[in-house]
């Protein structure tokens, strides 16, 4: 039999943004049995004893005053180093470009998050993402958030059925302006904040300055593919492919981009031009392939395909491979694809999955 609202309880993901109080919002006023949980996954004290996590942390508590409703904090300090900050530096020492976000979403959100709030009765966790899970055939999909402009099923391809089957995303049907409107007009305490930038742990912080911090710099020599040597670079690790910016390189003439980087010789590389042909890829190999459709077992898939967030979708060709892995094929050249970055694929509005591009095929 199926619980009624009321006997359902929804441990809520509540981050201390707009967008997870008005999540818990929408939950206590359909009758949900609603907790909200705050995570503590970084330590980000300074030298003057000031943490943004507790800041953070009581603004959740006035939203959960303000809506009526329980509130926790619970800490995965140690879980998130182990499971995605050692995978992000990891993937910066081998010379490509991470995603922690969907390691996050995987391992901590819906990995260390649902398993504590399963033990704490939950029947479901719901989080302020903006994406949809819909049941159709026996199966859970994951479908865009109806914002086009702030569909985060990128983030979440990594997700498994079982995942699914225990989330719930409360504004995935709504606009950001919606969300904030419902926010005012309930008076809640964080209505006018602004939205989070950046990766969580780094916040609004120099981001070479945080990475020296964990990985020690190498620097060497920026060249043109035909070996002239150009400049110097900082250490291969600050820099991402297609950068344009940060280079140091002036000069009359196109702008510089970065388009390789030869990790064992410790030398970036860099031409002129955002046109320019190293730029461009004709595919990819995707590795860590995750298919949230149990019964997708076809071996050549034509669908469309984003290489970052907030990138239109890209017709493409997957082929699947017997180890699991996917040649990615391309309908037309793409820029900058960045090995260590997640490629996600979609079938009009569900996303099929996703992996991580492991290396791209030029021209
Ligand atoms: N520290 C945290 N504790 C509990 N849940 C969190 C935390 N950080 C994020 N979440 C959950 O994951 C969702 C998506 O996180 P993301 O970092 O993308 O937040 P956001 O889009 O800025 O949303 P918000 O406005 O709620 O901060 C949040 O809405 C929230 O439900």
């Amino acid at each position: 039999m199926t619980k009624t609202p009321e006997e359902t309880r929804v441990i809520c993901g509540m981050s201390g943004g707009v967008d997870s109080s008005v999540t818990a919002l929408l939950l206590k006023q359909q009758g949900y049995d609603v907790i909200g949980v705050f995570m503590k996954n970084w330590d980000d004290t300074d030298e003057f004893g000031h943490c943004t996590a507790e800041d953070d942390y009581h603004d959740v508590r006035r939203v959960c005053e303000h809506i009526g409703i329980p509130y926790y904090t619970v800490n995965f300090e140690k879980e998130y180093m182990e499971k995605v900050f050692q995978y992000f530096l990891d993937e910066y020492r081998s010379g490509r470009t991470p995603n922690p976000d969907v390691m996050c979403n995987r391992e901590i959100k819906f990995g260390e998050f649902l398993e504590k709030a399963l033990e704490l009765g939950a029947d479901y966790i719901a989080t302020g993402h903006y994406a949809q899970v819909r049941l159709a055939d026996g199966e859970y999909q994951l479908l865009r958030g109806a914002d086009s402009n702030k569909d985060q099923t990128y983030f979440l391809n990594a997700l498994n059925q079982y995942q699914l089957s225990k989330a719930m995303f409360p504004i995935g049907h709504l606009t950001k302006p919606q969300v904030r409107q419902i926010a005012l007009d309930a008076n809640l305490p964080t209505a006018r904040k602004k939205d989070s930038t950046g990766i969580c742990f780094i916040g609004e912080k120099n981001f070479r300055e945080f990475l020296r911090n964990y990985l020690p710099a190498q620097p060497g020599e920026m060249r043109t593919t035909s070996e002239e040597v150009v400049g110097r670079h900082e250490g291969l690790m600050y820099y991402t492919l297609g950068q344009r910016h940060g280079l140091g390189l002036g000069g009359a003439g196109d702008p510089w981009f970065v388009v390789d980087k030869d990790l064992e010789r410790n030398i970036l590389y860099v031409e002129r031009g955002s046109d320019h042909p190293r730029l461009h890829s004709k595919g990819l190999l995707a590795t860590n392939v995750n298919w949230i459709s149990q019964k997708e077992t076809r071996d050549i898939i034509k669908c469309t395909a984003k290489f970052r967030y907030r990138q239109p979708d890209q017709g493409v060709t997957v082929h699947r491979k017997p180890d699991g892995t996917c040649e990615v094929i391309f309908d037309e050249l793409q820029k900058a694809v960045t090995p260590g970055q997640a490629v996600v694929f979609y079938d009009g509005e569900v996303c099929l999955g996703g992996g991580t591009i492991d290396k791209v095929y030029r021209e």
